[in-house]
């Protein structure tokens, strides 16, 4: 089942193309990177698919429902998860304080508990947001994302600032999200982190079509230094 479908999208900001005729048509289960050098329009994707910033032209499709403005459905909304910039969360709750706050926007949400088995926020609980290392804070807003039982994931950065042990836990969730059918698009300065995850890695380019790259038939070299010669950071 094709989750997202994009045809020909457009995005300029004030006569300055971000990017032309994209398109990319995601399945349930799949992963997709989205790679690129700072200020290529990775985020600004994600924000034309969330329906936060207007396309210039093409289409967007979501669990094949044509959009044809910027409106998104609640019901909509229900079916997908963000993990939202730190700069989106009040950091005066704490984090059982978020996590209930963020159940109030879901028909199902999980538990307290089963959040807590999925991504290890338990010893976070009871401290306020603003007060967590920017590891901590990553690890709480990917759990949040997780709350609404999300048929597509959209993860921005997710592990700037976890350390080794904390973004390889983060992995297993992905992986196991995916045999789930959950799909899942990715934006990382972390090649490895593509590498491992991503089905397909889509490479934005400044003032050159985007590029799909086969990287399961790539070796993490051969990723390397395709990226590299693409200058990506
Ligand atoms: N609201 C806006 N108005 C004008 N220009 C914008 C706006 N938002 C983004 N841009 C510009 O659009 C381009 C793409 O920005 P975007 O944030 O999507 O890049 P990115 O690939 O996510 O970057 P990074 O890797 O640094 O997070 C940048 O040149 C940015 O300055």
């Amino acid at each position: 089942m094709t989750i997202l479908s994009i045809t020909n999208l457009s995005k300029s900001y004030a006569n300055t193309a971000v990017f032309n005729d994209f398109s990319l048509h995601v399945k349930a289960g799949e992963v997709v990177a989205v790679l690129g050098e700072n200020g290529v329009g990775k985020t600004t994707l994600m924000r034309c698919i969330l329906g936060l910033t207007a396309a210039d032209g093409g289409a967007i499709k979501l669990f094949g429902e044509q959009q044809t403005n910027r409106y998104r459905s609640a019901a909509l909304k229900e079916r997908w998860g963000v993990v939202m910039q730190v700069g989106a969360v009040n950091g005066q709750l704490t984090v059982h304080e978020q996590i209930q706050l963020h159940q109030s926007y879901y028909t199902h949400p999980v538990s307290v508990d089963a959040l807590t088995q999925q991504v290890p926020i338990e010893p976070l609980l009871h401290k306020r947001f603003a007060v967590l290392s920017g590891g901590e804070q990553q690890r709480v807003l990917f759990a949040l994302a997780l709350i609404g039982q999300p048929q597509l994931l959209f993860l921005d950065e997710p592990s700037v600032g976890m350390d080794l042990n904390t973004r390889q836990h983060m992995w297993q969730c992905i992986e196991s999200l995916k045999t789930q059918g959950v799909a899942i698009i990715l934006t990382t300065h972390y090649i490895e982190e593509a590498y491992q995850l991503a089905d397909s890695v889509v490479l934005l380019r400044k003032q050159a079509p985007a590029e799909q790259l086969p990287i399961k038939t790539m070796s993490l070299e051969q990723l390397m230094s395709t990226l590299t010669g693409a200058h990506v950071s």
